[in-house]
């Protein structure tokens, strides 16, 4: 382990655990900028922070260490002289601030802060215009002049990150490397800024390996990846992942580097476009050896492709297997059985409120004992009867972002099975 990273499987039991505590970036989102900003309604900021805590608190009870992605960055940005600045001017030019003088004034604001973990957080925050000494109309650029508002009326120069609570997107961990993805959304990609610095200039993570990275040409995100096993991959096509960039993951992961990296199979599965299913681990996620929770729209026929590597230097093998969910991983996982519990138990009036909570994304902490939200009560029964042991999550104001206990959490380690 040597960079600190090591996961091989969705089930095995966690060991450390990335998570981000929602912060002042809940306090700059507005009715008007919901839908921009892809979150579905306003949260109540300190009730979210103390379920979050218990979140937290519910992770360390199992022996789980929680790391914090604000955290990490401040230390990945201390370790190297240089770090912050070159971080600062990144983010700035991703932060769609228009005109000179604005940039300069929000530069010498932002330097101006002292403690590195309070500039971290405050980059995630976002900010208002009232809190910049914005240069009277002295600057010969019409940027300057005009400034965002050309946009629409809106009282902030940048735009808060308030997804930034859902760790599992902006990059993933498979094996002993990352997925340091680019986004599908300009307003996410700005989040996979962090794990950049992270796995640059950590002491702890720097040297791990890339096996994409965000400067790629097509979008993916970590909720659509699933380790099934050391050598295992399921991903998801889907309106976050786009299949070219599950071409260029196995070109990566197989070739070029294929001397790192442990996949040898990638299992892509084509998911309708859509909200409700927006990343892979919002139709599916793994609970147990040979058990998963699921959308039950996702039943019948799937078009799924088995990606392995092939005989010649580059060459990828893509075989077409439709078949159903159930039929598709078994085969992955070389088992004669797997059980599909149904978000929702047989009600479709259940099933459709409780997968818009995320009723079927559930944190796995070790085989069969997982985390769920708590206001998912007719699928938490369904899972309490299979046998399961549940860790339940309070959820009242974390799901209005819709994301369940696996968006929040990025696995760094889990224990080999
Ligand atoms: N892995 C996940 N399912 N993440 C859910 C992310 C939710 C977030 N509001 C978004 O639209 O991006």
């Amino acid at each position: 382990m040597a960079n600190g990273l090591y996961v091989h499987s969705e089930i095995g039991p966690l060991k450390k655990v990335l998570l981000h505590r929602p912060g002042e970036e809940l306090l700059n989102l507005t009715p008007d900028d919901l839908e921009r900003l892809l979150f579905d309604d306003i949260p109540f900021l300190e009730v979210a922070q103390a379920e979050h805590d218990r979140f937290a608190e519910i992770l360390r009870e199992q022996g789980v260490e929680v790391l914090y992605l604000e955290k990490l960055t401040a230390e990945a940005l201390d370790a190297v002289p240089g770090a912050r600045e070159e971080f600062t001017n990144q983010w700035l030019d991703e932060s769609g601030l228009k005109g000179k003088a604005a940039r300069a004034a929000v530069k010498e604001y932002m330097d101006s802060i002292k403690d590195t973990k309070t500039f971290v957080d405050k980059t995630i925050a976002g900010l208002r215009k009232e809190e910049i000494d914005l240069p009277a109309n002295s600057s010969s650029l019409l940027a300057d002049l005009v400034g965002s508002d050309q946009d629409g009326e809106t009282d902030l120069l940048i735009d808060p990150m308030p997804n930034t609570y859902f760790t599992r997107d902006p990059f993933a961990v498979v094996g002993k490397g990352v997925n340091l993805n680019r986004m599908f959304s300009v307003t996410r990609n700005r989040e996979t800024l962090y794990g950049k610095f992270i796995f640059k200039y950590h002491p702890d993570y720097k040297d791990a390996p890339l096996w994409y990275r965000r400067d790629s040409a097509y979008h993916t995100e970590g909720g659509d990846v699933l380790n099934l096993n050391a050598h295992t991959l399921a991903i998801g096509i889907s309106q976050r992942t786009q299949a070219g960039a599950i071409d260029q993951l196995a070109q990566n992961m197989f070739w070029e580097k294929g001397d790192q990296c442990e996949i040898d199979t990638i299992y892509a599965f084509n998911i309708p476009v859509s909200r409700a299913f927006m990343h892979l681990d919002t139709v599916f996620t793994q609970i147990d050896v040979d058990k998963f929770t699921i959308h039950p729209g996702i039943m019948g026929t799937l078009q799924v492709f088995k990606l392995t590597k092939g005989a010649q230097q580059g060459e990828v093998k893509i075989e077409e297997m439709n078949d159903t969910l159930e039929h598709v991983l078994e085969k992955a996982l070389g088992l004669d059985q797997v059980k599909l519990i149904k978000c929702g138990g047989g009600d479709p009036v259940a099933a459709a409120r409780e997968q818009w909570n995320d009723g079927s994304n559930t944190l796995c902490v070790a085989p069969g004992k997982i985390c769920v939200y708590q206001r998912n009560s007719v699928t938490n029964d369904v899972l309490y009867k299979e046998g399961l042991d549940l860790l339940v999550v309070p959820s009242a104001e974390l799901s209005r972002g819709r994301g369940g206990p696996r968006c929040m959490s990025m696995p760094f380690a889990r224990e080999d099975l």
